[in-house]
């Protein structure tokens, strides 16, 4: 069996080393020369496949370890018969960090207290339903815009305008296909409350970047935090300068997200074969350098809040990265884009900390229990 690979999926020789023989390339030159003797093609979410890129090819199962799957023509999978499977849910934690991280890093600038703050939740499935899990743990209020859910389950959903009417803080959690292309344009970008902070860490387009850009010249007082860009990896540079934290598309890049992608498509590919999974991402996920911290008693709650988020990940170092690799030319930002993601640093997920209160305190322990991690 031959594999062609995005070179960029880690763990690829220990998942599927023993299918057969695995080519790799950066996953922007993946194309039909290269997929000319592939059975099967294992890509990351900058590789378009379509019928442009298979037709004719002896392709038969197609991986992506990630989340999205706006970068595949799943119509043209099922007319040609072309099995696939996506990787759902594996770096949605990762994404809940880096929004943590962003309410954070504005909280402080601003000298606003999060638990007062009204959010609105827009797509709450993976990474929302989590976000929203996390968000109420901490005791926010919290409203949820998912009309697809809202239509499946009925419940305790609000519309979009409500939203945008109600809440000072948006994150937005949608996936990227007809209905939500440009869910954000210039009208309702402009119904963002006085203050209002906006987060896209979803796919680019969710959001009209240039309405966007035009807001954020007029409007001071709205912030946003921007993880994902139209037309990546070119990036709109007078957007990102505007934007108060801005980001390469690294939100879900924690290791565990990184690593159960993988993990998840080579499950995929064994139900495909019929045959038993036998590599267990168990064994091969490295201990955490910083698994286990103490906290006293009397620390504030929301002092321990930021103390135990920023012991993990703080997106400020990716944003400070990110900001200096847009001096370049158009060319050399391109390159710098894709280079910040290829050599991102390993960093892991905030609910495996292991919490040791130092005396009895149950605002903290709720805290540990709100954000997943583990009370010692
Ligand atoms: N920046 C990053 O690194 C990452 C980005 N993503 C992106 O995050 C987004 C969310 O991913 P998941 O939670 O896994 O997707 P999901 O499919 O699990 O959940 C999406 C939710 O959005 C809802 N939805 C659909 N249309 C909507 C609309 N018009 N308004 C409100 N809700 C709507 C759906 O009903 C669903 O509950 C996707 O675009 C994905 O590609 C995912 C992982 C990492
Ligand atoms: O899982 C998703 O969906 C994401 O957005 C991933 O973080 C994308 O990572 P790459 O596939 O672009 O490395």
């Amino acid at each position: 069996m031959r594999i062609l690979a995005d070179e960029n999926i880690p763990l690829i020789d220990a998942f599927f080393g023993g299918f057969g023989e695995i080519r790799r390339l950066p996953g922007r030159a993946i194309d039909r020369a290269a997929l000319a003797d592939a059975d099967v093609l294992l890509v990351r979410s900058v590789t378009r496949v379509d019928r442009d890129l298979l037709a004719g090819s002896a392709v038969r199962f197609v991986g992506t370890c990630t989340i999205g799957t706006d970068h595949l023509d799943l119509d043209y999978f099922h007319e040609a018969g072309i099995a696939w499977s996506s990787a759902p849910g594996c770096n949605a934690r990762g994404v809940v960090d880096y929004v943590l991280g962003s309410l954070l890093a504005l909280a402080e600038i601003h000298g606003a207290d999060l638990s007062r703050r009204r959010y609105g939740v827009v797509g709450a499935g993976q990474v929302g339903g989590r976000l929203v899990e996390v968000l109420r743990g901490l005791g926010w209020n919290v409203r949820v815009c998912d009309p697809p859910r809202q239509a499946a389950e009925g419940g305790d959903f609000v519309g979009l305008d409500e939203i945008l009417a109600e809440c000072d803080a948006i994150s937005l959690h949608t996936p990227l296909d007809t209905t939500t292309l440009h869910l954000l344009d210039a009208g309702r970008l402009a119904r963002l409350r006085p203050g209002a902070w906006m987060v896209n860490a979803s796919r680019g387009a969710v959001v009209d970047n240039r309405a966007l850009r035009e807001l954020l010249e007029r409007r001071e007082d709205v912030e946003a935090v921007l993880d994902v860009w139209e037309g990546e990896p070119q990036v709109d540079v007078d957007l990102a300068r505007l934007c108060r934290v801005a980001t390469p598309h690294i939100a879900g890049y924690s290791l565990e997200g990184k690593l159960r992608g993988t993990a998840q498509i080579y499950q995929a590919f064994c139900a495909y074969l019929g045959r038993a999974p036998e590599v267990r991402l168990d064994e091969l996920m490295p201990v955490a350098w910083l698994a286990e911290v103490g906290l006293d008693a009397d620390t504030p709650v929301d002092w321990a809040l930021a103390t135990l988020c920023r012991a993990v990940y703080d997106p400020r170092r990716d944003d400070a990265d990110f900001r200096r690799s847009l001096r370049g030319d158009p060319s050399e930002r391109r390159v710098a884009f894709d280079n910040l993601r290829k050599h991102y640093p390993v960093r892991r997920e905030i609910d495996g900390l292991r919490v040791r209160l130092n005396g009895e305190a149950p605002g903290l322990a709720g805290l540990v229990k709100a954000l997943g991690a583990t009370l010692l």
